[in-house]
């Protein structure tokens, strides 16, 4: 057998690299109209790219192409773009090809998974079980204990909030999944597979991600211990998920164990007709995902709002005043209040809309589109910024304010949460219990602590990653006198 050295395997490479790049290449050149306008700028990797997007795009529009990219990396930064694009379209639904996070198993993951079937019916047994209707009746009692034991803890608090914070919404999804608190041990794991997922989707890390063709390249091969370290992501990442998915079976065949995700979907589609192990498998995936997409993004909600209290006295102590006037200081606000709590909901849409979870959506196109005479080539990478169009000031004003006001007024601009959780067939499915777990928090944490600042206010700090929580900060949550009997403590 022909034997060939690292050279030999360049050679190749570099050979199938160069036809493919011409292929692409051509295709780019033979149509006639243009890629929305590139933006003159290379991005600082310190700088928050949802900004420097949504400054290029009063100037060039809503549709900006991103430079220096291998591919066509396009930007939507308006509203009425995304509608057009994503609401309308479903070419859309599709997500980018990630080489890396690809080969780290998550492809089972329902955020990765491209569209078509198995999309489908992924995201049908997310509705069916996170739907509006289920989220009192089924979820509701979830809802309560994580929300008061999360007061619990902030009333003891020995140690930081902000990781009490974390830990509480961690175990709200897994309990939410799986139907049980998890032990430190599943809590490191799951974090070491979202810090897995975080590092393959790094830009530019990755050789396998400009040449794809290094995914066949086995492990055994020298310079390819990146096959090694997917390998063993992957069977972490897969054990993990079938794990805890049997464990729910087990408890089931025993009559045993707490309400769930899996435990819900399965005694539901389990009496369906065509319920076989392709369904099965699918729950089982399904509820893999929860961990990673609905933890950060919580926490980071929660967070925020806390920011946002310790710098606004005045906001918070108007948003205590409306909760006692209207459920009173002898029982914690619940589900029941919502509607009749408005500064607490426009509070709510405030927070979401100053620093929304995840300020860039990902999506990807499966054929090739045009939007007002700009070419938007098939498998581009499209960015959405959510942050931008909740910070167009014709939209918002003052957007770069914190002013929970906007959505007390007689015509309020449109609510946040419209665009919060993304975009047609792929908006967020996990909407319904995020809204609901976010309101129990914000309106019991208020009516029974205030929140204080350590000193000066802490300031307005943001990672700059997927999901930008603010970075860590000093703050005391005092509890109010009524909350000890308030807290059953
Ligand atoms: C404040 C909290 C949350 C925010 C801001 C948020 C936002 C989003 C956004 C922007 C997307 C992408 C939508 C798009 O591509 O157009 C998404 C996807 C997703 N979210 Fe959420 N989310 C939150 C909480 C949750 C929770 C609690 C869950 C589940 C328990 C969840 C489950 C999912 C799943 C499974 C997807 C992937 C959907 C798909 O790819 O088809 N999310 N979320």
């Amino acid at each position: 057998m022909l034997e060939l050295g690292p050279q030999g395997w360049g050679a190749i490479l570099a050979l199938l690299w160069t036809l493919f790049a011409i292929r692409n290449w051509r295709r780019y050149r033979t149509s006639s109209s243009r890629l929305p306008p590139y933006i003159p700028e290379k991005i600082l990797p310190h700088e928050p790219q949802w900004i420097v997007y949504a400054r290029w795009s009063r100037t060039l529009g809503a549709l900006i192409t991103i430079p220096h990219m291998r591919r066509p990396v396009i930007v939507i930064n308006t509203r009425e773009a995304a509608d057009d694009l994503l609401t309308r379209n479903k070419s859309f639904a599709c997500r980018p090809y990630f080489p890396m996070a690809e080969l780290l198993g998550r492809q089972h993951n329902v955020g990765f998974t491209y569209y078509g079937e198995r999309l489908k019916k992924m995201r049908a047994v997310l509705h069916f079980s996170l739907s509006k209707r289920h989220i009192s009746t089924v979820w509701g009692d979830l809802l309560d204990s994580q929300s008061l034991c999360l007061c619990h803890d902030l009333f003891r608090l020995q140690q930081g909030f902000y990781d009490t914070v974390e830990s509480n919404v961690q175990t709200f999804i897994v309990r939410l999944a799986y139907g049980r608190t998890p032990d430190t041990k599943y809590l490191k794991d799951a974090q070491e597979i979202m810090h897995h997922t975080g590092q393959a989707l790094q830009p530019g890390r990755w050789a396998v991600d400009n040449y794809p063709l290094l995914w066949w390249v086995p492990s055994w091969v020298p310079g390819a211990g990146f096959q090694r370290w997917a390998s063993d992501g992957k069977e972490l990442f897969l054990s993990l998920t079938r794990g805890a998915f049997h464990h729910v079976k087990e408890e089931m065949a025993q009559g045993s164990g707490q309400n769930s995700f899996v435990r819900h979907c399965l005694l539901h589609f389990s009496t369906n007709p065509g319920f076989g192990p392709e369904m099965e498998d699918i729950v089982m995936y399904v509820a893999g995902s929860l961990f990673s997409a609905g933890t950060e993004t919580v926490s980071g909600s929660i967070l925020t709002f806390i920011l946002l209290m310790a710098r606004h006295e005045q906001i918070q102590e108007r948003a205590f005043q409306e909760i006692a006037t209207v459920v009173g200081l002898d029982r914690l606000p619940g589900p029941q209040d919502a509607d009749s709590l408005p500064f607490i909901n426009a509070l709510v849409q405030e927070v979401h809309r100053f620093n929304p979870s995840i300020p860039l959506a990902t999506h990807s196109n499966y054929q090739d589109e045009e939007y007002r005479g700009q070419r938007i080539p098939r498998k581009t990478w499209i960015l959405v910024n959510i942050w931008a169009m909740l910070h167009d000031e014709t939209v918002y004003e003052n957007p770069a304010d914190f002013i929970p006001d906007r959505f007390m007024q007689r015509n309020p601009p449109p609510d946040p949460r419209d665009l919060l959780y993304g975009f047609g067939r792929r908006r967020c499915p996990g909407a319904y219990i995020a809204n609901a777990f976010i309101f129990h928090v914000v309106a019991r944490t208020l009516s029974t602590f205030k929140i204080t600042p350590d000193g000066a206010p802490p300031p307005l700090d943001f990672a700059c990653g997927f999901v930008p929580s603010p970075k860590p900060f000093q703050c005391h949550f005092v509890p109010r006198s009524h909350a000890s009997p308030l807290l059953g403590l």
